[in-house]
């Protein structure tokens, strides 16, 4: 049998970033799937409606829908997670700050004593619940800013919101959430030479910057445009690689490398065809209308718990939903040769 001491050993790296301690304590609880991957993260999507419409965007692997979970169908599943040693919760969308009860959402979250919860957002609304949402227990925010220029945001957005975007990312550095990372999508033609002004812009403002590789995705509008975009991270991550004096690997993170650079911060995600990305994938997904979403990329196994959950099933039952969902989970880039 594993001893404490090796189960800790194992599962360190997944306390690295947003962790301390006193998480040690429960890791024996963590449920694993079939792939001896943990579950640590849980990723809700709240909703699939949004303010803007970005160009690449792949709403988080949802298909349409206007059925959204309540906040308090989002306590019982976010306790039953709780159940099964999740530690992290991320909110995603669909834009979740379009939702009228999100601070509301975050203070039930936060009630149930989470290591780390967060959110991803477009940022347009981030100044105005910047401080509420802080106050009621988020404890970071991503913020979707793929651009400095207010031509090239109207490009990828088709709105003129930059200005309200990059007021929500300073808001949320003044009242506390930490850290804030920008969100820059990086596409060919359209913003990969800003990279490197972005960077200084992140740095100045105490953010660290993600830089993400456009993904495929049966979500995304056109599937033509990350053919035509798509840019090649690996090739601005060696050159990163190559001036950091210090990399850090994110190993149960989805393998992602941190970049430390001149005092600031850079993360790389780069999921496509990356066997050890999805090897390293520690997280479960709900869809906005309550069903369990094993991976990103794929909608054909999903799981209904609402539906079980508003018919007054019990905790036990719900939480075997749950543990199907997880057996459900599979690498979505596998390794061939092996
Ligand atoms: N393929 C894949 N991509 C993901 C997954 N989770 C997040 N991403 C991509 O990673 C990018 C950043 O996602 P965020 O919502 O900001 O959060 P995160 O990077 O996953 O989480 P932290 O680094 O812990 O803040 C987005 O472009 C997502 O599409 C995943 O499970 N699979
Ligand atoms: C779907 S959005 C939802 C949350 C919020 N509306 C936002 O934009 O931050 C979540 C993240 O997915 C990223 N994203 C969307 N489509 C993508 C794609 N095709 N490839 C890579 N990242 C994508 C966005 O940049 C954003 O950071
Ligand atoms: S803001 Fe987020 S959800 Fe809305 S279109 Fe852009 S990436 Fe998609
Ligand atoms: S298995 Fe891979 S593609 Fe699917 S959610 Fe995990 S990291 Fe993303």
């Amino acid at each position: 049998m594993e001893t404490k001491n090796n189960i800790e050993e194992r599962l360190s790296p997944f306390l690295e970033d947003n962790f301390d301690d006193s998480s040690l304590k429960n890791l024996s609880k963590k449920v694993e799937d079939r792939y001896n991957r943990p579950i640590i993260s849980l990723r809700l999507s709240i909703t699939n409606r949004c303010n803007i419409n970005c160009l690449y965007c792949h709403h988080d692997g949802m298909m349409p829908s206007n059925n959204e979970m309540t906040s308090d169908e989002i306590f019982q599943i976010l306790k039953i997670a709780k159940t099964l040693g999740v530690e992290k919760i991320r909110f995603s969308g669909g834009e979740p700050l379009i939702r009228k009860d999100i601070v509301e959402i975050i203070e039930k979250t936060a009630s149930l004593n989470f290591k780390d919860i967060s959110i991803t957002t477009n940022g347009i609304l981030l100044a105005k619940y910047a401080e509420d949402l802080f106050n009621a227990g988020l404890t970071r925010v991503n913020v979707s800013f793929d651009t400095l220029d207010s031509e090239t945001y109207k490009k990828i957005t088709t709105k003129n919101y930059l200005k309200e975007a990059k007021k929500g990312v300073l808001k949320a550095v003044e009242v506390g959430l930490n850290p804030v990372k920008l969100n820059m999508v990086v596409m060919k033609n359209i913003n990969d030479n800003e990279v490197m002004e972005m960077f200084e812009f992140a740095k100045d403002n105490g953010l660290v910057l993600q830089l993400i590789e456009l993904m495929k995705s049966e979500n995304c509008d056109d599937n033509a445009f990350s053919e035509e975009y798509h840019f090649d991270v690996s090739l601005i991550e060696k050159k990163l690689a190559k001036l950091a004096k210090k990399v850090r690997t994110r190993k149960f993170m989805q393998d992602r490398k941190k970049y430390f650079i001149d005092d600031g911060e850079i993360e790389v995600v780069r999921p496509m065809d990356n066997t050890k990305f999805c090897e390293n994938c520690t997280r479960l997904r709900i869809t906005p209308e309550g069903k369990i979403k094993p991976c990103l990329l794929r909608n054909d196994n999903l799981i209904d718990i609402i539906t079980p959950l508003r018919e007054g099933a019990s905790e036990d039952s719900l939480r075997k939903i749950f543990l199907e969902g997880i057996s459900n989970r599979e690498p979505y880039y596998i390794n061939d040769n092996e």
